[in-house]
């Protein structure tokens, strides 16, 4: 079988089913908000579009997409859309993100997203990250220390004072 680069081979897709680890209906939602979210995407120079959805500490969710530019470099993405509306709204702890794009299979955030997604992680960096493919019928779930192994965060700069 040959893989796409968008699809994720390390983890299992777990078809139609829920994750035990967190309730039925805030999955639910996660994933439904995540895959309306695409509507939002401004994606005119890639034709890419990506939904997001945060689940913060309060349990409330903050959706955002992706998000180009004439300037192509100028592109933010889904995720880093929904992280900055979500921190400017008072929330910088998340429970867990999860991801929408178009395609049949499941799509992983870039690096820079992984990063920045790190910054308001747990301090343990088990939260989830579900990746859904475009109708919601197959997901990835990995946590953030699983995608960004290794990561330097906030912790780091403390060793220095
Ligand atoms: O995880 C991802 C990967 C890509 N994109 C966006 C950036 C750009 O607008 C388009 C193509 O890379 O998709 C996201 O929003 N999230
Ligand atoms: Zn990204």
């Amino acid at each position: 079988m040959t893989y796409s680069s968008t699809m994720v081979t390390q983890s299992t897709t777990l078809p139609e089913s829920k994750d035990p680890a967190i309730p039925d209906s805030i999955f639910h939602t996660l994933k439904e908000k995540a895959i309306k979210a695409r509507n939002l995407s401004y994606s005119p120079y890639s034709k890419f579009r990506v939904g997001c959805t945060i689940l913060t500490d309060s349990d409330e969710f903050i959706v955002g997409a992706n998000v180009e530019n004439a300037s192509y470099g100028g592109a933010i993405c889904a995720e880093r859309t929904a992280i900055v509306k979500a921190v400017t709204d008072g929330h910088s702890v998340f429970k867990a993100i999860a991801i929408s794009t178009d395609l049949e299979s499941c799509a992983s955030p870039c690096g820079i997203c992984r990063q920045v997604i790190r910054e308001f992680s747990d301090k343990e960096l088990k939260m989830p990250i579900y990746m859904f493919n475009a109708d919601g019928s197959k997901f990835v779930r990995m946590t953030v220390g699983e995608l960004l192994p290794l990561s330097f965060g906030p912790d780091d700069l403390k060793s220095l004072e």
